[in-house]
């Protein structure tokens, strides 16, 4: 076949796949799991409006590459959030779509056998199935949207989606983030800028009229409503946000703009200089700050996994660490309950204090 020299020239290959829809019949979602898909968003949407005090903690891997610890990891957070459902709301991250600063496995959608061989449509099958078999526990789930296609494919099974510090600036992000169905957190930009995630914000809780897919795989010209349901998270950049000093300017910032002030605390990233171990000391700070009387932190966001640390994710999947990141490295199960337990203490003296009107 003669090469197209105008048209698609840095285009190696295509390959059609099935639908949204197509996937969704493959993989159905049961009523069951859909109610708890919804009422869990709203107990979310309770917790950024301050109708509900207790804590959102986002808590999980960075990435999802091995289904069995994926489970396993979900089946024990399950257990912590039963026991700690009256002070925290767990929600644990199943992200499966990793933004890189230059390159790297995209993630488990992306390239599914972590081979290069970019097998999306078996990364978005496992994914589902996945999914499904997390919120059949029970368990809600959180995720970064980040490919403006793959949230018809998988968005209704989260109940709470993030924008990275890489894309909150993005047009297309905040367009997407307007039309998402669940709460939507927008973290500060890499550089630490508080006005990127404000701007997106405000962005995304407009409607916006945009291209982009539907349900039956067409391209559709896409109306959304605008979110109402978005939240700042810190996650630090060039050096941490999450002292009481940074977290009163970004509510001044809020305040200023006349939005919730409502943050939520990532004490990963940058807010950890990228060392996982210093996530608890974070989370002490924060925890801190609500027994002092903050009102406006309503979350915060762990990276958690079985074991510590982190792996190349160029290796053989059988020469891999269980229960070990592939991306950021992650505080092991061990510290995460400590954590955690820690946190449902803390919160159980400072929820009567945190019953304040719905804003
Ligand atoms: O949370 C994950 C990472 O920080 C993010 O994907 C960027 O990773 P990278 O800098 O290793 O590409
Ligand atoms: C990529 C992530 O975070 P950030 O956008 O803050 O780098 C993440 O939470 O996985």
């Amino acid at each position: 076949m003669l090469k197209d020299t105008v048209n698609d020239i840095h285009i190696q290959s295509e390959r059609v796949m099935m639908t949204p829809a197509q996937l969704k019949a493959l993989y159905p979602a049961s009523d069951t799991v859909l109610d708890s898909v919804i009422a869990s968003r709203k107990v979310i949407s309770d917790i950024i409006h301050h109708r509900d005090p207790r804590l959102l903690v986002i808590c999980g891997p960075c990435s999802i590459h091995d289904e069995k610890a994926a489970l396993e990891y979900a089946k024990r957070l399950r257990d912590l959030q039963v026991a700690y459902q009256d002070s925290l709301y767990i929600v644990m991250r199943v992200y499966f779509e990793k933004p890189r600063t230059t390159v790297g496995w995209k993630g488990y959608v992306n390239d599914p056998h972590m081979d290069g061989t970019f097998d999306v449509e078996t990364g978005l099958k496992r994914g589902r199935s996945l999914l499904l078999k997390i919120a059949e526990m029970g368990l809600p789930m959180a995720s970064e949207a980040l490919d403006p296609i793959s949230p018809q494919y998988l968005a209704e099974l989260f109940s709470w989606s993030a924008i990275g510090a890489r894309t909150t600036e993005s047009q297309t992000h905040r367009e997407l983030a307007s039309g998402l169905s669940m709460p939507v957190g927008f973290k500060n930009g890499t550089d630490g800028s508080l006005s990127t995630a404000l701007n997106a914000l405000q962005a995304a809780a407009s409607g916006h009229s945009f291209m982009g897919i539907n349900t039956l795989g067409q391209v559709a010209v896409i109306k959304t409503e605008g979110n109402p349901d978005g939240h700042v998270i810190l996650r630090g950049g060039k050096e941490p946000n999450y002292s009481d000093k940074h977290v009163a300017e970004c509510e001044a910032l809020l305040d200023k703009a006349g939005v919730v002030p409502s943050l939520m605390i990532d004490c990963s990233h940058g807010n950890s200089n990228k060392d996982y171990s210093r996530q608890p000391i974070v989370a002490d700070d924060v925890l801190a700050q609500i027994s002092n009387g903050n009102r406006s932190i309503i979350g915060i966001m762990l990276e958690s996994h079985i074991n510590e640390g982190n792996q190349p994710s160029n290796q053989k999947p059988e020469d891999m660490d269980y229960g070990v990141s592939i991306t950021d490295a992650c505080i092991n199960w061990k510290k995460t309950a400590e954590l955690l337990a820690k946190a449902h203490a803390q919160m159980l003296s400072a929820i009567p204090d945190r019953q304040i009107a719905a804003v």
